[in-house]
């Protein structure tokens, strides 16, 4: 069976008046492949760096492996690769210095693949860190969490300074390093279709909560847009939490199964008694609608 890796429970976390973590439950499996998404300042940054400890929260508290971070053992802290949204590299060293000075704090560090990696990304250890690109960084940065071999892996917007093509070099690296290693992986992201890629389940960070969090294929096997004829029925539809608010246009009703359904659709519309026309729905789509579903 597996076990959670992470495990959240009532967090709340506030800059001033503004709150930005609200009572959040999440829970995150060991193997999974998490993408998290939310719209600008939902607070995906905040979530992960108080996961690692950098934010402490008011109240509330995240185990990892069933510790509190000033629990965790150390040994246990060397096995979480990390990628903030800012590069953390010392920018006055040259890329050889800057990772031979961070390995020794990793004793699991694989020497050989950061070499690969670097050669195979084209980042030159003899570059000084300040000289390179916005995207270089950014790669170093995952050079670095990539190496530790690690158990979990955190990554905030690892790819936004990346063109398509290191993007797509860059996932299929976290594709490898998940399959071979079995590394737990939560990654922030504004592209829907890297994280379509990518990940194995979805979660949807929204006023200051996972309002929505979803094993990807349930989901995907399960949206779609339904038009049907206005019936009394609908207010018993209503009520169902895997639509989208109802719609009502002249004789039609429109609405969106927006969460995975525990069964085919056409036996869902059965249930409910509607002939709906079923209109597919792609996974940018599903997060269009939930994203704007209280606007
Ligand atoms: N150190 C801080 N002091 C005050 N406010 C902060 C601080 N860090 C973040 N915030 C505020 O908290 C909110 C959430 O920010 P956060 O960076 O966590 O969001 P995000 O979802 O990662 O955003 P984005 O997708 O734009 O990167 C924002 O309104 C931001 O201005």
């Amino acid at each position: 069976m597996t076990q959670p890796i992470i495990t959240i429970e009532k967090a709340i976390k506030s800059y001033n008046s503004l709150r930005v973590l609200d009572k959040l439950n999440w829970q995150v499996n060991e193997g999974d492949i998490v993408g998290l998404l939310g719209k600008n300042a939902a607070g995906k940054s905040t979530l992960l760096e108080s996961i690692m400890g950098l934010r402490e929260l008011e109240q509330g508290e995240i185990k990892l492996w069933g510790y509190q971070w000033h629990e965790l053992p150390q040994s246990q802290k060397q096995k979480i690769g990390y990628v903030a949204q800012t590069s953390s590299a010392f920018e006055w060293m040259k890329v050889s210095q800057y990772l031979n000075y961070i390995c020794q704090f990793f004793p699991s560090w694989d020497k050989a693949y950061c070499e690969t990696l670097l050669k195979r990304w084209r980042i030159s250890d003899d570059q000084v860190i300040s000289k390179l690109s916005g995207g270089q960084k950014q790669m170093l940065d995952v050079v670095q969490a990539l190496s530790i071999r690690p158990e979990l892996l955190i990554l905030d917007e690892p790819v936004a300074h990346l063109d398509p093509n290191m993007r797509r070099a860059f996932l299929k690296e976290v594709i490898d390093l998940c399959c071979e290693h079995g590394t737990t992986v939560i990654f922030s992201t504004h592209i829907v279709s890297d994280l379509e890629r990518v990940a194995n389940r979805v979660a949807v960070l929204q006023f200051g909560v996972i309002r929505h969090y979803y094993e990807l294929d349930e989901l995907k096997a399960s949206i779609a847009k339904l038009s049907f004829a206005n019936s009394e029925k609908t207010n018993l539809l209503e009520k169902d939490a895997s639509i989208s608010k109802l719609q009502q246009f002249g004789d039609t009703t429109t609405t969106s199964i927006i969460a995975p359904l525990k069964k085919p659709i056409d036996e869902w519309c059965a249930f409910y008694g509607i002939d709906a026309t079923i209109q597919p729905m792609n996974l940018e789509d599903w997060y269009l609608e939930v994203a704007n579903e209280f606007v």
